[in-house]
């Protein structure tokens, strides 16, 4: 091989499998037409990688989640799954009376995986006929492919269950059997992704690797090996893939830096220099010279091309100066395909010049100590176990289409904002008729919580189809921070101000945090991420000072993001906590003591940021806790400020009852036992968007049903 990639998106270019499967979900659709989506989805993808001219095709599609299908491939699924109607999709998603496994962040990525559950009892054997049946469906289309799979040691570190990493080896039994039928298959190359390995990792899990190798790459009849370590530099793990029988080594030599010729020890290079990470166009010169130090290398991107939007061609609409230095999963296949001609060709390239740095600014904090704070708020007069919500309300199929009409025309702006005062007008009703302490105006305004202030911010550009899919049939169209930010004009005022006009109760203002906005964007690479962040910070500080001035008392900035960014080796994280903490208070500093500032997590494991969100010093925090609030409390037992620990899990469709949610409120008194009442929070565990009314309105019921049944014990 000369070029490969290491993934390819999966969703569609039209999002044909998001509508595949919510269409199969609502039985709308049998399985049958399910699995001719994904096999027109999976043809589609092969036939245009090679028009495009590249040399070695990988087989990665995956109908929910590649770690998902890692695990039910070695059969890994709980007990409590196997009589569900469809075992896969009831891990990914639930079923009646039963919650889906966990869903989390796929390293620093704004993707989600399903999180196994493997315990001493896990009996794996080789089920899955996936790899096998793809490779058979690509020779009959005339495609020679290479399967990609989760590595057996990222798999088992990222599952939960008792010491995962202790059934390693008879995990790695199942992997030998399944490389063995490949082989008898024809299969020449196989991938196995372990980006676990970029990561910090001990001695016993590193000695855990090489024995896996070692075992894999000993199998008698094999295809050949191909480990892929991206997202970072493989560091201390280089060596140790490097002394197994193993044939080639991904490399991410973007987000890792270059590598030692000499710890390849003659294995394939396979070179990540078009990077899976971003949309900016490669430096081809720089590129080539980056690769000339290296025997033996084929050229690749850094990681999957699955965090990166399809086409460029399709976006129209963008400045065209921009979309010059714009690169989508289509366009850096052709780069990668370019790279290698020009290699075999004995070009040399020239490096590019290194971007200078400016000085990072230091800022004045504003607000006073949180004691003052809370005296200065007392003017709010909110009950004790205050109820409220994170934000977003439903976002129904008639919002949304309302809003593809104003996009396209059909629809003037004054109908559309009629549409959404209307909308606004009833979040509010329901939240007074349901007896909700601080109100929310429910976003309906918003198309996503990140791409709604791109579209009002300058620096930023959007797209119209750039979709990624962030989980399951979940997607987002991530804006591309490309020049200074600046907030030329409040963004968020008039409607806020709007539902504040409807009702006495005080209604929050809601804006997404500076780190949140550039974890989920596309960002520039001539500044460091800290400068963009800082830029951004300042933007959202202008509107906390609008939004306090137009007489808004409660402001929530968001901030799910805060873990996300985070370096994945230690010795990095901290410096990265202190710059990201300090913008978010740059972001909250306008507002005065008097204005109560929330903010809201979710998808973090709080335990290994509680130190950073105690320095966001937001008067209320409130968090993700409902599936694993044992660990979340303990981690903020000593908080001394607003909590909110979430009581209703949105990711279910399921509603809480009045009983279950008091249970747990009362647990949360009890793990905060220094916290006065007033100042622990109801309220779920991230926004309703994705949610529907017939299930929103009895579960806030409840919520207050059993803040109010609290209150009268207190
Ligand atoms: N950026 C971001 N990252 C995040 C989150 C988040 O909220 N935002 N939440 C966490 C979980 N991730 C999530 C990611 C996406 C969605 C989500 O709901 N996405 C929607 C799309 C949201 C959107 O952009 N909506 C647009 C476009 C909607 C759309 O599909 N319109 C149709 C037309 C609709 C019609 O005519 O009926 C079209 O364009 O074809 C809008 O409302 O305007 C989806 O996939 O369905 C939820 C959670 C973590 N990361
Ligand atoms: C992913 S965090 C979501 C926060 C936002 N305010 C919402 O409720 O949708
Ligand atoms: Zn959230």
């Amino acid at each position: 091989m000369k070029s490969t990639i290491l993934g390819y998106p999966r969703i569609g270019p039209n999002r044909e499998l998001k509508q595949a499967l919510e269409a199969y979900w609502n039985a709308r659709i049998d399985r049958t037409e399910l699995d001719r989506v994904g096999a027109r989805l999976r043809s589609r993808t092969w036939q245009r990688l090679a028009e495009l001219g590249l040399e070695a095709l990988p087989a990665a599609f995956s109908e929910y989640d590649h770690v998902l299908d890692a695990a039910v491939m070695l059969d890994a699924v709980p007990e409590r799954y196997r009589a569900a109607v469809d075992p896969y999709f009831a891990m990914a998603r639930g079923e009646d009376g039963l919650p889906p496994l966990r869903m989390t962040k796929w390293f620093d990525t704004n993707y989600h995986y399903i999180v196994p559950e493997i315990g001493p009892d896990t009996k794996f054997r080789l089920v899955s006929e996936k790899p096998l049946r793809e490779v058979r469906e690509a020779r009959a289309l005339g495609h020679r492919v290479r399967p990609v799979l989760v590595g057996p040691v990222t798999l088992l570190l990222l599952a939960e269950g008792i010491a995962p990493l202790e059934r390693l080896d008879d995990a790695v039994e199942v992997y030998a059997e399944l490389l063995a039928a490949l082989r008898a298959e024809g299969v020449e190359w196989v991938q196995l992704d372990e980006p676990a390995l970029v990561a910090d990792r001990t001695p016993a899990e590193l000695e855990a690797a090489r024995r896996a190798y070692d075992r894999l790459s000993g199998t008698a009849d094999r295809p050949r090996i191909l480990v892929a370590g991206y997202f970072g530099a493989l560091g201390d793990a280089m060596p140790v893939l490097a002394a197994t029988g193993i044939e080639a080594i991904a490399v991410d030599l973007i987000r890792g830096g270059p590598i030692d010729p000499g710890a390849m020890r003659g294995k394939t290079l396979v070179a990540g220099v078009v990077s899976g990470r971003d949309v900016w166009r490669t430096d081809l010169d720089d590129a080539l010279h980056r690769l000339q130090p290296y025997e033996n290398v084929v050229v690749s991107t850094s990681c999957s091309l699955l965090h990166v939007p399809y086409d460029l061609e399709r976006e129209t609409d963008l400045d065209p100066a921009l979309r010059a230095r714009l690169a989508f999963a289509e366009q850096k296949v052709a780069e990668v395909v370019e790279l290698a001609d020009r290699l075999a060709r004995g070009e040399r390239g020239a490096p590019a010049p290194l971007p200078t740095a400016p000085a990072a600014t230091s800022r004045d904090e504003r607000r006073s100590p949180y004691p003052v704070r809370a005296a200065a708020q007392a003017r709010l007069g909110l009950p004790a176990l205050p109820v409220t919500t994170i934000g977003s309300f439903p976002q129904t199929g008639d919002l949304r289409a309302a809003r593809a009409a104003l996009t396209a025309g059909r629809m003037r702006q004054q109908e559309y904002d009629d549409r959404i005062a209307a909308e606004i007008e009833h979040v509010i009703r329901v939240q007074e008729r349901l007896g909700l302490d601080v109100l929310v105006h429910g976003e309906p305004e918003r198309n996503d919580m990140v791409q709604y202030f791109a579209e009002h911010l300058d620096g930023f550009a959007t797209t119209r189809h750039g979709w990624v899919q962030s989980y399951g049939s979940r997607c987002t169209r991530p804006p591309i921070l490309h020049g200074n930010v600046r907030r030329s004009a409040p963004i968020t005022v008039q409607w806020a101000t709007y539902a504040q006009s409807l009702t006495d109760k005080p209604v929050k203002g809601m804006l997404t945090g500076p780190v949140t906005i550039v974890a989920w964007s596309f960002v520039r690479r001539d500044l460091p991420l800290r400068a963009v962040v800082e830029q951004v910070a300042d933007a959202v500080s202008g509107e906390v000072r609008d939004l306090a001035d137009a007489g808004i008392g409660i402001i929530q900035v968001d901030e799910p993001a805060l873990r996300e960014l985070m370096p994945l080796r230690r010795d990095e994280q901290q410096e990265y906590l202190d710059w990201a903490v300090q913008a978010y208070r740059t972001a909250t500093a306008g507002a005065g003591d008097a204005t109560q500032i929330h903010t809201h997590l979710c998808y973090s494991d709080a335990s290994d940021v509680a130190g950073a969100i105690d320095g966001l010093d937001a008067d209320v925090t409130t968090i993700e806790s409902a599936r694993s609030g044992g660990r979340v409390l303990a981690a903020l037992g000593d908080f001394e400020r607003g909590l909110g620990p979430g009581v209703y899990d949105i990711h279910s469709p399921r509603v809480p009852g009045v009983d279950e949610v008091a249970e747990r409120l009362a647990g949360v008194l009890r793990a905060l036992p220094g916290l006065p009442a007033d100042r622990v929070w109801v309220n779920p565990d991230c926004g309703l968007k994705t949610r529907t009314y017939e299930e929103v309105e009895p579960a806030l019921a409840n919520l207050v049903a059993a803040a109010t049944r609290l209150r009268v014990r207190l």
